[in-house]
This record gives structure tokens, C-alpha cells and sequence, in this order.
């Protein structure tokens, strides 16, 4: 074992690029990110992406994902990072993941927090950038002296990139269905029913508002294979775990299925490339961070994937665990072997063993809604939230409330919901109420979906939380109180 070596982990999320270095031991040796809005406000990003006026169409500029790249990679070299150390990099976050676990005999059972020592890979899901015809040519020969967001300023065929928040490709996903023989169908093949915000949908989208710039394309890639590709110098493939997460993979065959492909856009398949196990080695760095940075010639670049997959493999769960992300998104997760596709959630390829899956939950209306509720109702202030979810009784004597800000994943609805005891439903709360009704909510919300979905919580289950709320240790408080309740009901 080479002590000295260094392994770099990127991770492409909705707000912000963040890079972590570790050693052999795992021990962190450097940290930084780069924060779309603060730090790159010439994009003007809200959140790292634009809404479009119909509210419905989500994008991120390309180049602010380039321009952050070269800004956190300039960083390292001004603060005299080692570049020449790193053996290997990917798409490797530095969330601190939580676990919870049943402590206690029989009667008198409890659950603690434990801080998890293993740190997971990440980039942002089914968002999408279409590479210019050509642009393989400029991949491969960067010039070292100019930054990424120079160099590769003209390779892109649309500038705004469609990323995982939007929902405006009802339309597409409706014929998609259709073309396949309905939703169930769908789900059968791909692991999931048509959803607004999976590739596949949004690829279409494209190809039928701008078929210019879809016939100037020569290759998609999906946010993690991008960013791939920026390391090895030419296009990255898809991996399986990424890829599952577009409506155009089969995933049982581990192959494009031809009549999703053909029901999105013609020429697909030779614009995906191939797909690779999410563990694939795709190759060494380019000369172009050889020479500019001095990595090593030899450093390797493994396929870099989704924050979900990989925080299943970063944070080593084991079959019958469960792992809820609170990030932009709240996503609820876990291992399976055998698959039952449902018109509900997602199932994905392993990203550990390719021969298994993971199912997932998504929820739009995670941090951003926390926040906004913070805003409101503690004058900004997390402290004042936790405050306040300490001051308050579980079960919020009785108010219940469901907040969406933004169109929800699951369920599909939007709004805010406001019951009161007598089940009465309410324009507003008590400030105090608002807060504990919108944790209890969210919470609840993902208890039911795994319930129906048939999770079960068993008595060696271990929950494991990460994400940036994942540090609120009364938010977290809440969510295996609810998850408790679940295991009260399985026992
Ligand atoms: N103390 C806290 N309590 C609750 N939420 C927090 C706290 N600190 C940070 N967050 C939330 O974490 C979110 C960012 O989480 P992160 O996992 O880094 O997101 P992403 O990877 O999607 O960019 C922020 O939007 C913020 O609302
Ligand atoms: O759409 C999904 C999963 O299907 C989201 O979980 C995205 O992958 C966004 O990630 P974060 O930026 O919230 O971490």
C-alpha cells in the first residue's frame, strides 16, 4: 500500500461543485467547493439552476459547471496541492453520513447517531449535455494553458443543460408509454414509469423544440459522464447505475432498448455510446491535467456516476439498510436483489455489484423547502429551527401539513396543504406548527412510499442519513422517529 497516495473525488450538485482529497486511511487531506450562485454569479443561477417562466423547465449553463471545474482546480494548484499524488479520482462527495442504529435491550429501546467514516461519490441525476459535432477533436487535444470554459466554449449545442428539477416534457413522457405498451411496460424494462425529469424525456424535448441543434449533436452525456470525459480527454460512456435513470436503458440486459431510443429521437444510440459497470476504470487523466495541474500520467479516472448510486456505494450499505439523502433532494434508498418494477419509485443498477439493484424514492421539495420554511418562520436560522423542533411535541398535536413549493415528484401534486386537528384544512399555522408540520411531513411522506413500496424496517436495520441537512441532528431526531414508528408496526 502506497501511504502517500492520494484519491480526488468530485461532486457535480444542483448548487455547487465540491472536490475532496483523501489518503490511503481515508483521512481527508483537502477540501473545497465552489458555490454556483455565490461564487459564479455572471451565470445568475438561483440554487445553481434557472426556472424558465413556465415553472416548469429547469437548466444549468454548461459553462458554469466548466468554469467552476477550472476555479476549484486552480485553487488547489494556488494553495500547493500535490496533484502528482493522486492514483485515482471520480465523482466522489464529502458528505459526512449519519447512521442510526437500535441500541438497547428489548424495553428499553433507542436509537443512536453514529457519524460514518466513509465519504460517497456523487453527481447530480439524468441531467443532460449535448456535444457539438467535432467536439471529440477539441477533447482530445486541450490546450493546458487555457481553462476548460475557454477551450471548450463552442462544443456544446445547447448551452442550457436540462437537469433533474425539471418537469415540463409531460408530453414526451406520455408518448413514450405509449410507444412501449404502457407505463407498466416501461417500468418492466427501464425501472421506472416515464418521468419528466429522466433523459430519455427530456432528450426528446429537444430533439422536437430545437432538432437543429439536435442533429448538430454528436454525443449526450449525462452530468456524470461530462465531467468524466473533461478528465480522460475524450467522451466518457454512461455507466449502468446513471444510466438507469434515463427511460432508455434495459436493465436487466444492460443494453439501449431499441423501442425507447427510437420513441425519443432517431440516431440515439450512436449519440449514448456505450454503457459500462459503474466501477469501470475508464483510463489515465489527459496530457491537458498532466501538464496544467501535474497529475500523474498514470492517475486513473474511474467512471464517475449519480450522487444516489454512489452514495449506496460510499456508504457501504449492506441488504436490509436503508439510506435517506438530504440534499437538494430528499431520496430514500436501498438495496435489493430481486426487482419488482412499480408505477411508483425507481429501481437502478448496483453500482457496487452489477448483478443486483438499488431502489429509490425521490422528493423535489427537500433542503430548498426546509429553507424557505426557515426563512419564514426562524428568522433564517437553523439553530432557531432545531429550537423550535425541540420546543414542539411529536405528533404536532394533531396539525398536520404537506408542502410543496415546486411541482412534486412523488406524489405529483404541488402547493401547500394545511390540516388542523379536526382534519380541517387551513390557510396558515402558528409559526412553531409550520416548522415541526413541514418535518413531520416530509418524513411521513417517505415512510408511506416505502411502506408501499413493502420496505420493511427490521430490528438490525441500520438508517443511514447524509446530504447537507443530515447534520441537524433534531431534523434527524424526527426522521427516526418516524421510521421508528414503521418498526413498531413491522415487530
Ligand atoms: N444545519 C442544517 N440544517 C438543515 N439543513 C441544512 C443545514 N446545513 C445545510 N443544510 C442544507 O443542506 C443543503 C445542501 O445539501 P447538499 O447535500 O450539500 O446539497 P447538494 O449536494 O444537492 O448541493 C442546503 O440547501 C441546506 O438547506
Ligand atoms: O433526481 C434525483 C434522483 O432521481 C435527485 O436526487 C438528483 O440526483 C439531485 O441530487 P441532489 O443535488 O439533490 O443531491
Amino acid at each position: 500500500m502506497d501511504s502517500a497516495a492520494h484519491y480526488l473525488g468530485f461532486d457535480f450538485s444542483t448548487q455547487q461543485l465540491k472536490v475532496i482529497a483523501v489518503n490511503e486511511q481515508l483521512h481527508v487531506v483537502y477540501e473545497d467547493n465552489v458555490q454556483f450562485d455565490k461564487d459564479l454569479p455572471e451565470f445568475g443561477t438561483q440554487g445553481g439552476v434557472h426556472v424558465h417562466e413556465d415553472k416548469l423547465t429547469v437548466t444549468s449553463p454548461v459553462l458554469m459547471w466548466l468554469k467552476a471545474l477550472d476555479c476549484i482546480l486552480d485553487r488547489m494548484k494556488a494553495s500547493g496541492f500535490n496533484f502528482s499524488k493522486i492514483k485515482a479520482l471520480s465523482g466522489t462527495g464529502q458528505h459526512q453520513p449519519k447512521f442510526m442504529k437500535r441500541v438497547g435491550g428489548k424495553r428499553k429501546q433507542k436509537w443512536k447517531t453514529y457519524t460514518y467514516a466513509y465519504r460517497h461519490t456523487a453527481v447530480t441525476q439524468h441531467g443532460s449535455v449535448y456535444w457539438r459535432t467535432a467536439s471529440r477533436e477539441v477533447l482530445n487535444h486541450l490546450p493546458a494553458e487555457q481553462p476548460l470554459h475557454i477551450a471548450l466554449q463552442t462544443c456544446f449545442s445547447i448551452s442550457d443543460s436540462p437537469i433533474w428539477m425539471d418537469s415540463s416534457t409531460r408530453a414526451e413522457c406520455h408518448h413514450l408509454e405509449k410507444s412501449i405498451g404502457g407505463a407498466q411496460v416501461l417500468a418492466n424494462i427501464t425501472g421506472s414509469r416515464a418521468y419528466e425529469r429522466f433523459t430519455g424525456n427530456q432528450i426528446a424535448k429537444v430533439y422536437k423544440q430545437k432538432p437543429k441543434e439536435y442533429s448538430q449533436c454528436e454525443r449526450i452525456s449525462l452530468v456524470s459522464s461530462f465531467a468524466a470525459s473533461l478528465f480522460i480527454g475524450d467522451y466518457a460512456p454512461i455507466d449502468y447505475s446513471d444510466g438507469s435513470g434515463m427511460n432508455l436503458l434495459d436493465i436487466h440486459k444492460k443494453t439501449w432498448d431499441e423501442t425507447c431510443l427510437n420513441a425519443c429521437a432517431p440516431g440515439l444510440k450512436e449519440k449514448l455510446g456505450s454503457v459500462v459497470p459503474s466501477s469501470s476504470v475508464l483510463g489515465n487523466v489527459s496530457s491537458y491535467h498532466v501538464q496544467r495541474y501535474g497529475f500523474s500520467p498514470h492517475c486513473s479516472v474511474v467512471a464517475f456516476t449519480g450522487d444516489n448510486p454512489a452514495s449506496l456505494a460510499g456508504m457501504r450499505l449492506e441488504e436490509g439498510d436503508i439510506a435517506v439523502s438530504l440534499g437538494t433532494s430528499d431520496t430514500l434508498f436501498l438495496w435489493i436483489k430481486d426487482p419488482t418494477p412499480a408505477l411508483e419509485g425507481h429501481i437502478f443498477i448496483n453500482p457496487v455489484h452489477f448483478e443486483d439493484y438499488m431502489a429509490l424514492l425521490c422528493f423535489k421539495n427537500g433542503s430548498l423547502m426546509r429553507e424557505k420554511i426557515r426563512d419564514n418562520c426562524s428568522s433564517a436560522s437553523w439553530e432557531e429551527f432545531s429550537n423550535i423542533l425541540r420546543s414542539t411535541p411529536p405528533g404536532n398535536n394533531g396539525h398536520i401539513g404537506f408542502f410543496f413549493d415546486v411541482m412534486e415528484i412523488t406524489p405529483q401534486v404541488v402547493g401547500i396543504h394545511r390540516f388542523n386537528a379536526k382534519n380541517q384544512k387551513v390557510s396558515e399555522f402558528p409559526q412553531d406548527v409550520e416548522v415541526r408540520a413541514l418535518i413531520e411531513g416530509q418524513f411521513m411522506a417517505k415512510r408511506i412510499y416505502a411502506e408501499r413500496l413493502g420496505y420493511k424496517i427490521l430490528p438490525q436495520t441500520k438508517i443511514l442519513a447524509t446530504g447537507g441537512a443530515s447534520c441537524n441532528q433534531d431534523i434527524l431526531q424526527d426522521l427516526h422517529c418516524n421510521l421508528q414508528h414503521q418498526l413498531l408496526q413491522t415487530l
